[in-house]
């Protein structure tokens, strides 16, 4: 039984950090296992041009507690108004590693994202022709479209023929939450990716519903039933390089989670690598951890491995914090319902 792991300093290749009082306090749970992360635009206002993006990135940096090394990885929201020349020009500085589609109304603060898809045309052509990834919410936002089925139907209505009509664009459909979703990366040999988050290894609907509505397991896209969490688990750990963890931990207070309207996102930056482990040592896979989480991001986005290490133990079960405080009130750390047993040293 193997109960000590070395691996690469893993990334993180999908991220939500906020801002202000909330940056300061989630920003140390990623960076202490964390080498890099993908830092998702959509604040309130959105990052949108590159001179936004620099100054987010510096309070980021400011953010960071002595003695922590942490790179974030910035992007840009795209909006139906994005100047393709400033994206291409924040791209050429090195300070942008994506940009990031949001179908307007799809989830948390993206009332500012895209309607008309054909207006961000010129911009994806763009972004084609230099290389620079796009990140997907790969949900529908039609209402006759039922909740469960959007990632499936956005495949089909919106993302196929985006990518059949800009050649050489190169996606990442983000926190995958359908087979649909898997066996649409494995169909397309290149330019094609995905994130995993922890929480899709290891939540099906089920979890948010029975016995009493869970807010802190409410997140988008929503967890769909176990056979696709199964397919997910399935893809995580079989090594495919286009299959990469990005957590998606998406900071909310409880008191905008446990309420009538309450918020989508589960905050798992504190125990990820733990949550992470533990599923892979189920599925007898912890060879393939190092792949999921230290390799195929960076094998993606066309950027080196870290050199540094982690060291992972199995033993008693791990403590986490339940919650977090942060200066906006308390933050429930996902729990998954059983005990983990791997820690980072
Ligand atoms: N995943 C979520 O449920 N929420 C994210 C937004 C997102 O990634 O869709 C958030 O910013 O809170
Ligand atoms: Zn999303
Ligand atoms: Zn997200």
């Amino acid at each position: 039984m193997t109960d000590t792991l070395t691996i690469r300093r893993p990334d993180d290749w999908h991220l939500h950090l906020r801002d202000g009082a909330m940056l300061q306090a989630v920003l140390p749970e990623t960076a202490r296992h964390f080498a890099r992360a993908i830092i998702m635009p959509n604040l309130v206002p959105p990052v949108v041009r590159g001179d936004e993006a620099a100054t987010y990135r510096d309070r980021i940096l400011a953010a960071l507690p002595d003695g922590m090394v942490f790179e974030p990885l910035m992007t840009l929201y795209l909006t139906e108004d994005t100047d393709a020349q400033d994206v291409a020009a924040a791209h050429a500085s090195g300070l942008i590693k994506a940009v990031k589609l949001y179908p307007a109304g799809a989830t948390t603060n993206s009332a500012s994202g895209v309607r008309d898809f054909d207006k961000v045309r010129p911009v994806l052509e763009k972004m084609a022709e230099i290389g620079l990834p796009m990140c997907v919410h790969g949900e529908v936002t039609d209402a006759e479209i039922d909740i469960f089925d959007r990632e499936a139907v956005f495949i089909d209505r919106v993302l196929d023929p985006i990518r059949k009509s800009t050649p050489g664009l190169r996606v990442v459909m983000e926190h995958i939450t359908t087979s649909n979703g898997v066996d649409y990366v494995k169909a397309n040999e290149t330019d094609l990716g995905a994130t995993i988050t922890a929480h899709h290894l290891i939540i099906n609907r089920n979890h948010i519903l029975v016995g009493g509505i869970k807010p802190h397991y409410y997140c988008l896209p929503v967890a769909k039933r176990e056979e696709h969490r199964l397919a997910l688990l399935a893809a995580a750990t079989s090594g495919d390089p286009r299959f990469f963890l990005g957590t998606d931990s998406a900071p909310h207070t409880d008191a905008n989670k446990e309420m009538a309207c309450g918020c989508a996102g589960c905050f798992t930056a504190t125990n990820t690598m733990s949550l992470v482990a533990e599923m892979f040592d189920r599925e007898d896979a912890l060879g393939k951890l190092e792949a999921f989480v230290s390799l195929n991001g960076p094998g993606f986005y066309r950027l080196p491995v870290n050199e540094e290490t982690i060291t992972l133990t199995k033993g008693e079960p791990v403590a986490y914090p339940s919650k977090i405080d942060t200066g906006e009130g308390p933050v429930t750390v996902f729990d998954p319902g059983f005990p983990l047993h791997w820690s980072v040293a």
